[in-house]
Parts: C-alpha cells; sequence; structure tokens
C-alpha cells in the first residue's frame, strides 16, 4: 500500500497508449478487455535516502469503475492543502558544475508537470538577482512556495529576501538584534545544483533532484532555526548552517579565487589551509541554552518528526506568549545577562552550527547531534593546537569516532553568541595583554624578514552558509523555526526501503 500523502498523479491512459508495456500485459494476463486503465504516480524509497517516482497502471473492464477511481484520487489530492499549486523557481546557472538549468530541465520539470504543478521560472543574471528580486518585486501572494536551484550561497539569497520581504512588512527593524522576527508563510524548496549543498543533505538525507522534486510535489514541511548575524546595531547576515570563523573562513576566503575549479576548490584550499595553520585570538561569549532538551554530545540524531525539536520549538513560543502577556520589551532571549559565560584564548576554528552540517564529504557533519528546529546552535571552539592534532579533529569528521571527544575542543548548545577578536577589544582587555604585546612586536618584525615562518594574520573572515562575512566581531542570535523547507527531515531507514 501507499498512503495517500506520497501520491504524485493519477493519469487516465488514452485510447492510442493502450500498447504501453505494462497496461498490456495485464490485460493479457486478465485475459479479457479492457474497457480503460488509470496510472498511478507515487513514492518509492531507494537507498541512502531516495526517493524516486514509480508507477502502476490499473486497467479495468468497466469504465465507469475507472472513472470512478481516477476522480476519487483526484479528490483526495486536492483536499491536501500542504501540496503547492504555484511555485517560483529561481536557478543559479552559475553555482556547482554549472549544470543547475539542465538539472532542472531534465529532472524537475518534467516531474512538477506531471504532479500539475504551475511554475514562474527566473535563471538568475547576476548575485543578489533572487535576493532582491524577492525583496522587492515578486508577488508573493501568487505562490505557495519558492524553489532554488543551486547550492547554499543561492539558498542563502532565497532566506535574505523572504525574511527582509516578510520583517519589512510588519514594519520590523532588521537591524535591532533584540527583534522577535516573524516567522515566513512561503516554504521553500532546494534542488541541489550546487558545490557543498550542505542545507539539502542535512535536511533531506541526500543531495538528489528528483528527491528534493518529490519533497516538494508531496507537500512537505519541515521548520528551520535561522541565525541572525549583527554588528552592534547594524545586521549583517542570516545564517542556517555554518558559522565559521579561522579555518572554515580561511578556506572559503581562499576558495573564492579558484572559483573556475568547480566544487574541488574547497578540497584543495583545505589542504592549503590546514598546512597554513593559522590561529587567531579572541574573546567568545555565549548563552548556554539551559532550558533546552538535549546537547551536542547526545547519541541520538534529529530526524523525521524530531520529538526535540517539537518540545524545544513549543517551550520557546510558550515562554514568548507570557513575556508579551507580562508587557516586557526584551522579545529575545529569556535567560538573564548573569549567564553569559566567556572564553577567551587562540583559536583555530570558532564554529556556529546551528544544523548538523552533513555533507557528502562528512556525512554525519560539524556538529552530529546537532537540531533543525530547536531554537539552538552548537558553538564549536577549536583551540590552537598542532597539526597532527588538528589533523585527528578533522579526521573523525569522517569516521565513527566523536570529534568533540579531544582535549583541545569543546562544544557548547547556545542561544546565542559574540566573538570579538583580539585587535578590537576593549582597552582594558587590552592592558591585560600588554606584556605578551612586547614579544609580540619583537616577533612581527621578524615574521616580516621572514615571511616563511607562518606567524599568524590578526584576523580571519566569517564563513556564513559559503558567503564571507564583511565584519569580525559579531552577535548571533537563534530565531527558532523562522522558515519553513519543503523537506520532512532525515527519515530512519524503512523495511519497505529498496534493497536491490
Ligand atoms: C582530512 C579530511 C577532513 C574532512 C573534514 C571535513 C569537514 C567537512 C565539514 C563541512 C561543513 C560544511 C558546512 C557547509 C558549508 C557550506 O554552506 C559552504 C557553501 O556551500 P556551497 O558552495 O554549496 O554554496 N561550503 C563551505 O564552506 C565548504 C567548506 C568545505 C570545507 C572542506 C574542508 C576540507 C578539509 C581538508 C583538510 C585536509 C587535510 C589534509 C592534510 C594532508
Ligand atoms: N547569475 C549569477 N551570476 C553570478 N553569480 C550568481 C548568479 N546567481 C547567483 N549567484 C551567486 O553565486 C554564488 C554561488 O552560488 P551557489 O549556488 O552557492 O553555488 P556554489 O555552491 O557553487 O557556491 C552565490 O554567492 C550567489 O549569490
Ligand atoms: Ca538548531
Amino acid at each position: 500500500s501507499v498512503p495517500v500523502s506520497e501520491l504524485v498523479a493519477v493519469r487516465e491512459e488514452e485510447e492510442e497508449n493502450r500498447d504501453d508495456g505494462s497496461w498490456k500485459k495485464i490485460k493479457e494476463s486478465e485475459g479479457q478487455d479492457c474497457g480503460q486503465a488509470f496510472t498511478v504516480l507515487y513514492v518509492e524509497r531507494c537507498q541512502r535516502h531516495r526517493w524516486r517516482c514509480a508507477e502502476v497502471t490499473f486497467a479495468c473492464a468497466d469504465e465507469a469503475l475507472c472513472q470512478l477511481w481516477v476522480s476519487s484520487i483526484r479528490e483526495q489530492l486536492a483536499t491536501n492543502t500542504s501540496r503547492p499549486e504555484h511555485l517560483l523557481v529561481y536557478i543559479n546557472p552559475c553555482g556547482g558544475k554549472r549544470k543547475a538549468e539542465h538539472i532542472y530541465e531534465l529532472k524537475v520539470a518534467p516531474l512538477f508537470a506531471r504532479a500539475g504543478i504551475r511554475t514562474h521560472v527566473i535563471v538568475t543574471e547576476y548575485a543578489n538577482h533572487a535576493r532582491d528580486h524577492l525583496k522587492t518585486e515578486a508577488e508573493l501572494k501568487k505562490f505557495d512556495g519558492v524553489v532554488c536551484v543551486g547550492g547554499d550561497g543561492m539558498f542563502s539569497e532565497i532566506i535574505h529576501g523572504l525574511i527582509w520581504r516578510t520583517q519589512i512588512d510588519n514594519g520590523i527593524d532588521l537591524n535591532c538584534p533584540e527583534e522577535t522576527l516573524l516567522p515566513c508563510s512561503l516554504r521553500i524548496g532546494i534542488i541541489p545544483a550546487g558545490s557543498t549543498d550542505c542545507i539539502c543533505f542535512a535536511t533531506v538525507g541526500t543531495n538528489d533532484p528528483v528527491t528534493s522534486a518529490l519533497h516538494i510535489i508531496v507537500g512537505d514541511s519541515q521548520p528551520l532555526d535561522v541565525c541572525s548575524v549583527h554588528h552592534n546595531s547594524l545586521f549583517l547576515r542570516y545564517s542556517v548552517s555554518l558559522l565559521g570563523y579561522g579555518f572554515y573562513g580561511d578556506v572559503l576566503t581562499d576558495s573564492e579565487r579558484k572559483r573556475w575549479m568547480g566544487p574541488a576548490r574547497y578540497d584543495l584550499s583545505g589542504v592549503k589551509m590546514f598546512l597554513t595553520h593559522h590561529y587567531y585570538e579572541g574573546t567568545v561569549s555565549y548563552l548556554p541554552a539551559r532550558d533546552a532538551i538535549g546537547t551536542p554530545r547526545d547519541a541520538a540524531r534529529c530526524r523525521s518528526g524530531c520529538a526535540v525539536c517539537k518540545h524545544n520549538g513549543e517551550k520557546l513560543s510558550e515562554t514568548a506568549e507570557r513575556y508579551k502577556m507580562d508587557g516586557a520589551l526584551d522579545s529575545g532571549d529569556h535567560e538573564s545577562d548573569s549567564e553569559w559565560r566567556t572564553i577567551r584564548g587562540k583559536f583555530l576554528a570558532i564554529n556556529g552550527a546551528s544544523m548538523s552540517c552533513a555533507c557528502p564529504r562528512s556525512p554525519k557533519g560539524l556538529s552530529p547531534a546537532a537540531h533543525l528546529a530547536d531554537g539552538t546552535t552548537d558553538l564549536i571552539l577549536v583551540r590552537k593546537c598542532s597539526r597532527f592534532d588538528f589533523l585527528r579533529h578533522l579526521l573523525r569528521h569522517t569516521s565513527k569516532d566523536d570529534q568533540f571527544d579531544l582535549n583541545f575542543v569543546e562544544v557548547h548548545r547556545v542561544r546565542r553568541f559574540r566573538f570579538t577578536p583580539r585587535h578590537c577589544q576593549s582597552d582594558s582587555d587590552l592592558e591585560l595583554d600588554l606584556r605578551e604585546s612586547g614579544k609580540r612586536q619583537i616577533f612581527s618584525q621578524i615574521c616580516r624578514d621572514h615571511p616563511a615562518c607562518g606567524c599568524t594574520p590578526a584576523y580571519s573572515s566569517w564563513n556564513c552558509d559559503g558567503e564571507i562575512l564583511t565584519h569580525t566581531a559579531i552577535d548571533v542570535r537563534v530565531h527558532c523555526q523562522l522558515i519553513k523547507l519543503f523537506a520532512r527531515g532525515i527519515e530512519e531507514p524503512t523495511v519497505f526501503e529498496d534493497l536491490a
């Protein structure tokens, strides 16, 4: 049996299609003349979270009965209001291996057509075209969802456009980090056609255009946390996957110069930045997510219908309601200021992972136990250590071993965090470092004379979902379930999986 919610479409077979293989078989085996036939298209699960569109044709001698089947299936599909009818599609022709248009035309558009979904397709002509179109021009009322064909950078454009539009329409000040943001009503579908596609992989379990198209067609819905990133009272960006300073920031900066190489640029830059081995000094402060259930060291994973996300999401909205009734101004974090913790040090990497960040390079991701929609982000601090130790940490992203179980790595589940690089610290902070800086001046002279000594520059950049941030001192705050995807989270493997 197939649940009605996983039907793609039903098709009446035309007279001229009557020689179609499957139906002919039924006809012959029945040994009788058939009045009519219809084909049901449905989701079939394959290995490793992939979905395919399978079909089965039913023949029946009684034409009226056949019609009844077709119309009642159509009726069932029509009453399911979560299925989209009209979609706005943005294609980034420059992402990944530059195959986005081809992927859409070949694998996705025919499925949408079969499912009776109407589309308005825009192939972007320049960076930020999709974002700006969503911000100002797009007639969003006409659509049931937005589809993004591209990588994480393209997805980032879409959420910036949608979130911006939703807040501006409701008079919310984006530059104020304390504002409670309004959730976006349109769901977003991701057809992977980029370089890493970590947002697709971590929410669906695979980077496969057909699987993503089917999740859109059946009208799946997966809420997702979004981090807002500010510098003082200036809005910088939103992030849903990785916010990485140090290693991942440097890899991204270096790889942008190698865009012509396609997705392989990240591996080359990864090896280069691993060998360069820069560390950065600064202060990280964070607000622990004390009232949330779950920790970054849990063995349990965020999966379809995750109970942790449901519980934490409901608890947060209850608390927010209570604050509203009390007339409290602070609409953001309800923990008190005294709960902020501060860590100063030298770091190879500072990572905020709002989701696991699983991708083909690391199928368990940067923070394997992170949740998609629990209102928290996992703050991972990798302190200065030897190249050998850092390699051990990196390698553990690709094996069963725990990448956090190392004495130079710590991880905290947080609602909010801030970072200030050492050279931006206040005078009083700097005074504390005065003694060390004498030494530094001597060394920096030596370094200028001997560039090969590998001394570290003062600043890295933040990698924000694959885009470089212009500021280094940032304030990050999680907004629980601000957007929704046409996805359902990663499913536990079922007995129905096709093991062939
Ligand atoms: C030695 C093997 C180490 C493997 C370590 C793998 C950790 C991978 C974690 C990846 C997290 C990715 C988070 C997602 C980020 C994306 O948003 C973002 C944008 O995606 P888009 O291009 O689709 O728009 N992508 C990225 O920033 C790419 C990050 C890629 C990091 C690759 C790191 C490779 C490290 C290789 C080290 C090799 C050491 C070898 C020593 C001899
Ligand atoms: N038509 C276009 N021309 C050039 N750049 C574009 C275009 N459309 C989108 N972009 C930008 O391309 C960058 C990379 O896109 P993305 O889809 O993330 O691919 P990749 O995964 O290969 O990085 C993003 O910064 C996005 O804003
Ligand atoms: Ca989260």
